[in-house]
């Protein structure tokens, strides 16, 4: 991998003799990994060994994950690699908790805080571009995330419509994407001299916006997956002259990992600088990362009251199908009734203390249960990757590769199993991957037509 010649200078000047092992770091193998997902049920990976943990990260492994295997389609597992797994620890998040993941497509860092999280609480998670929110929103139901928000909008707007709400921020910003050269080598073509600048520019503004979110008493981590001095150091540099209400706190940097303390003389000397945290793919086997934690002056502002929000009504004659439809096909389900939000024809449950999404565009809106149809519900295929198994009136276990090849395919199986007509939740290695529906001795497929495969 060439890098540019203007990277190397500028990384000499900096690191000085650390500046070779760095190179010959981005020049060397991609360090892959993955995390388990603790919301689901069965915590044993069917293509995946555990054999070697991160030491950073609660749920983190070294190892590669198939994107079409068992444990990655059921959301037992996410794919991330290592160095990126330590900016949810640092979050931090629990359950009960309202908190902001602001730019979070693909999902990375917001499915880690919504196992955090246990399902508890609110998770509001954002991404600007409509089309990797999407993505996010995909990534959110297979990891069979309860309590999320997922939407799609400016943080401008966001901060008009959530001021001082969020317990927790998190901006993983856009950045000029210096850890992700060896794993991207299209990074490098998007660097130059000036990037790392204007990337510290853009993140400057979104940060003005995420100051606004946090909670008097509340947290806010900054973090990026560059090296550069302007954009990392000097960003909160930047911060903590603008927003003298945010104070730096200390990162549990956990002894022996190799992660180190960030620079203070590469912004503007203040001691505090030095309780963010940089990962170097030089001192551990990652690709890179920035991590700083801040929290706010619990006498900052008033707390405003946020309005709460509300759906429209479900008929009473469809409050008796949904009732039917729990006690026939999710009898384990404990559902709150005071949070069901009908949008067109489809129940979400949503978030408990939910704001109102005023002009807000929302992709997801908590737990979508299913869909009214003429005289039926019909579960959602968030449903089965929420649940856990035993929640469930009817479970089929897939157990063999090609069983479970066909039903991603989106075929029907034939079966002798002792089942009742009706929906049947289907599992593979012990968790949730989707609907059927048995009829006559035949598993009728509701694998979702876009996910087959
Ligand atoms: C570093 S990535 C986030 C990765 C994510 N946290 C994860 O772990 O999977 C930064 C995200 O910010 C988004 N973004 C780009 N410009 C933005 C802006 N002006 N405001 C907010 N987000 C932006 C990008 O589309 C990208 O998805």
């Amino acid at each position: 991998m060439a890098l540019p010649d203007a990277f190397i200078a500028k990384y000499q000047d900096l690191l000085k003799e650390q500046s070779g092992p760095f190179f010959a770091a981005l020049r060397g193998p991609v360090d892959k990994g993955f995390r388990l997902n603790p919301l689901k049920a069965n915590q044993v990976p069917v293509d995946l060994s555990l054999g070697q943990p991160v030491p950073w990260s609660k749920n983190g492994y070294f190892g590669q994950v198939d994107g079409k295997g068992i444990d990655h389609t059921t959301g037992l597992v996410y794919s991330q690699e290592p160095s990126a797994q330590f900016v949810a620890e640092v979050v931090d998040a629990q359950p009960g908790e309202k908190v902001l993941d602001l730019a979070a497509a693909p999902g990375g860092k917001s499915t880690q805080l919504a196992g955090q999280m246990q399902g508890s609480g609110l998770l509001w998670t954002n991404e600007i571009f409509f089309s990797r929110a999407k993505i996010l929103s995909e990534n959110i139901e297979r990891f069979g995330v309860s309590n999320a928000i997922v939407s799609s909008s400016d943080s401008k707007d966001l901060a008009k419509a959530l001021p001082a709400f969020f317990d927790r921020v998190l901006l993983d910003t856009p950045c000029s994407g210096e850890g992700m050269f060896r794993k991207d080598p299209d990074a490098i073509s998007y660097w130059s001299e000036d990037y790392p600048k204007e990337c510290a520019e853009r993140s400057e503004g979104i940060l003005s916006n995420a100051v606004q979110m946090v909670k008097p008493g509340g947290t806010l981590v900054y973090s990026t997956c560059t090296f550069a001095p302007e954009e990392d150091e000097q960003t909160i540099a930047w911060l903590l002259k603008n927003y003298p209400e945010f104070s730096l706190v200390d990162i549990d940097k956990v002894p022996g990992s190799g992660i180190q303390d960030a620079r203070p003389d590469w912004a503007d000397g203040n001691p505090d600088l030095k309780k963010a945290a940089r990962l170097w793919p030089q001192d551990l086997p990652g690709e890179g990362h920035f991590v700083a934690k801040l929290v706010k002056a619990a006498d900052a502002e008033p707390v405003k009251t946020i309005k709460t929000q509300k759906g429209d009504r479900i008929s009473a004659e469809e409050e008796t199908l949904l009732q039917n439809f729990l006690k026939e096909t999710v009898p384990g389900l404990d559902v709150d009734f005071s949070r069901l939000v009908r949008f067109g024809d489809r129940v979400f449950m949503i978030p408990s203390d939910c704001p109102a999404f005023q002009k807000i565009k929302i992709l997801r809106a908590g737990l979508c249960l299913g869909t009214f149809k003429k005289k039926r519900f019909e579960p959602d295929h968030a449903l089965a990757l929420a649940i856990q198994p035993d929640q469930a009136a009817q479970v089929f276990a897939i157990d063999d590769a090609a069983a479970f090849q066909a039903y991603i395919h989106g075929e029907a199986l034939n079966t002798k199993a002792d089942l009742q007509k009706g929906f049947v939740l289907m599992t593979a290695g012990g968790n949730g991957v989707g609907w059927a529906k048995f009829v006559n001795g035949q598993l009728k497929n509701f694998y979702p037509k876009g996910l087959r495969h």
